[in-house]
């Protein structure tokens, strides 16, 4: 864990053998990226609480805006196969000279499930350890939607 640059005060959520597995993962996943627009390949691996590991890669469309990114494609790939809860997610890039963090949608998508660890790793090796909670402060959650359910009681009275 000596290469990983936390950038996050909290404890790492993995062990070098679990980050390395997730690593390895994620370069596969890269290589499997539909990136013909963009050439910008992204692959991620998503660990769940009971130890699966579900990769995912950006998916391009010629209708550019319909385009899922690898972070999200993860997600999607593992919440379809049952998975709720996550410990880690690791992306990866080509790109070495600085570090690739997830986008807005994606950081959004992800907290739907909690916070946990993000690993973002640089094509040169170099790895930066952050928290979705960092990514994302105040994200809109599942906990919102309740919130909301005394206003809409109150409008159908009127
Ligand atoms: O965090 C990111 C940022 C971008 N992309 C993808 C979307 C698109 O295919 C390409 C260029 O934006 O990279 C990801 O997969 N994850
Ligand atoms: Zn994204």
């Amino acid at each position: 864990m000596d290469h990983v640059i936390a950038e996050t005060q909290t404890a790492p959520s993995i062990n070098s053998e679990e980050l390395d597995r997730l690593v390895a993962e994620a370069d596969k996943a890269k290589l499997k990226a539909y990136a013909p627009y963009s050439k910008f390949r992204v692959g991620a691996a998503l660990l769940s609480s009971d130890g699966m590991i579900y990769p995912g890669a950006n998916v391009e469309n010629s209708s550019y805006g319909l385009t899922v990114c690898a972070e999200r494609c993860a997600v999607f790939h593992a919440a379809s196969c049952g998975a709720r809860s996550f410990r880690a997610i690791v992306i990866t890039t080509d790109i070495s000279e600085s570090t690739v963090y997830p986008c807005g949608a994606c950081r959004q998508v992800m907290s739907e499930f909690g916070n946990f660890d993000v690993y973002c790793l640089r094509a040169n090796g170099q790895i930066s350890r952050t928290t979705l909670n960092d990514l994302i402060p105040y994200a809109f959650s599942p906990s919102d939607l309740s919130k909301g359910q005394g206003m809409a009681e109150e409008e159908e009275e009127e």
